[in-house]
């Protein structure tokens, strides 16, 4: 298990531990001490997962302070174009994305820690996304930014789209709480 930083603080890539024998595959996604070692938090507070077909976005969401929470995603099966952004007021890298692939081929999760907004587009079918997140969901501080509101292209022509992921406000227009 290896954990790399990204151009966003706060923002890290883990190469999760993959075993695999003609019994098929084992997967570990979290392990204390590898986290530990590199300043992450490893103990969460909800886990959950989505089944995304080909061409879903769902994002840009986060949750408000003081329930804002570190996020931890990876693919089970599947692929995804998985993608953040700075929401960090004084942070440098201010309204700037970071995007990477996390597949079932290349094992990889990416921790994410408070005050970006998170969001994916499945590559294929029946994606599934698992996360863990630091405190549990609160909905009246559940929000987002628009998903295609800030500098990023979505490799996809037709996305779909909930009706409350269409309705968020746009980056502009949106003012961080972070
Ligand atoms: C997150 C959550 C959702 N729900 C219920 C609320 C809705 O009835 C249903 C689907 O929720 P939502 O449409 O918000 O799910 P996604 O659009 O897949 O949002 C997720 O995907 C994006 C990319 C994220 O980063 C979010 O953390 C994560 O919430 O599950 C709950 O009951 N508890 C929960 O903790």
């Amino acid at each position: 298990m290896k954990i790399s930083n990204t151009y966003l603080s706060d923002i890290f890539i883990i190469d999760l531990f993959s075993f695999k024998d003609n019994r098929g595959e084992f997967v570990k996604t979290i392990h204390d001490k590898t986290f530990e070692e590199n300043g992450l938090v490893y103990q969460f507070a909800e886990s959950f997962y989505s089944i995304s077909n080909k061409d879903v976005i769902r994002g840009m969401h986060f949750q408000k302070p003081p329930y804002d929470h570190v996020k931890f995603v990876y693919v089970v099966s599947g692929k995804i174009l998985d993608v953040v952004i700075d929401l960090r007021m004084n942070s440098i890298t201010y309204g700037k994305s970071f995007q990477i692939e996390l597949s079932e081929e290349n094992r990889k999760g990416i921790y994410i820690g408070k005050g970006f907004a998170h969001g994916f587009l499945a590559l294929e079918d029946k994606s599934i996304v698992e996360y863990h997140t630091s405190i549990s969901q609160n909905k009246e501080a559940e929000a987002g930014i628009l998903y295609n509101s800030f500098n990023f292209d979505w490799p996809v022509e037709f996305p779909v789209v909930s009706v409350r992921d269409k309705e968020f406000l746009s980056l502009t227009e949106f003012k961080t709480p972070f």
